[in-house]
């Protein structure tokens, strides 16, 4: 009677175990787009007050990629890496925003990979063409016009819009950039966000 209660014991135990183990296996592996050896950088393309942007090289699919690469230690709030990193998420939802295909964290780095906008930044085309006759004006404000717009729905406000923050992709569309200083916020009645942020010469006039 005792050996038979022994058997069926036994192969119980040994089943949640191995179930146990098999759980642990799959949790502890991390997809290959969070995995920082799986970048390879290329190039930097610009750096701000937190960090760098960088073009890298997702081995995985051999694709290029941008990726942001801030500094923990450059005290970063914890809240606006949070909202940036959801805007950037947000950015599938809309063809005039920068979405990020990942985010993820080490020890020291928060990082943000992104699709790579390889036109450049409306800066930059400003400087190359010197003026913009008014179909391209037209052409520009309207897709950023959409982009804000889409942002609005989801109660995001940029506070950093400038022409460098405008990048392009490769056929030259609007791709809205940097959410560092976005918040995400619902204007009820008279209730106003308070504080001064962006760029002098860009900011709404109402700031
Ligand atoms: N997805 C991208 N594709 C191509 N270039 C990019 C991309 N993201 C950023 N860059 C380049 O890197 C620069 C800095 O990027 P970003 O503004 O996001 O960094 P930042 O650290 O937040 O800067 P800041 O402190 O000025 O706000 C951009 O002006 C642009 O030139």
């Amino acid at each position: 009677m005792d050996k038979k209660r022994k058997r069926s014991r036994s192969p119980e135990k040994t089943s949640t175990e191995r179930r146990d183990k098999k759980r642990y296996r799959v949790e502890a592996t991390t997809p290959p787009a969070l995995d920082i050896n799986n970048y390879q950088l290329v190039k930097k393309l610009g750096e701000g007050s937190f960090g760098k942007v960088m073009l890298a090289s997702y081995a995985i699919k051999k694709q290029h990629v941008a990726l942001k690469i801030i500094e923990k230690k450059k005290k970063m709030s914890h809240k606006d890496i949070k909202t940036e990193a959801a805007i950037l998420r947000l950015g599938r939802l809309c063809p005039f925003l920068i979405r990020a295909y990942a985010t993820f964290q080490t020890e020291s780095l928060v990082l943000y990979v992104m699709e790579y906008a390889r036109g450049g930044t409306l800066h930059q085309l400003i400087k190359q063409k010197g003026y913009f006759k008014s179909h391209e004006v037209r052409f520009y404000s309207a897709e950023i016009v959409v982009g804000l717009q889409f942002l609005q729905e989801y109660g995001v406000v940029h506070r950093d819009l400038e022409p460098e923050n405008i990048l392009l992709n490769k056929e030259g569309h609007v791709k809205i950039a940097d959410f560092g200083l976005a918040c995400v916020h619902e204007f009820k009645g008279s209730k106003a966000y308070n504080g001064i942020s962006g760029a002098y010469g860009y900011m709404a006039p109402e700031v």
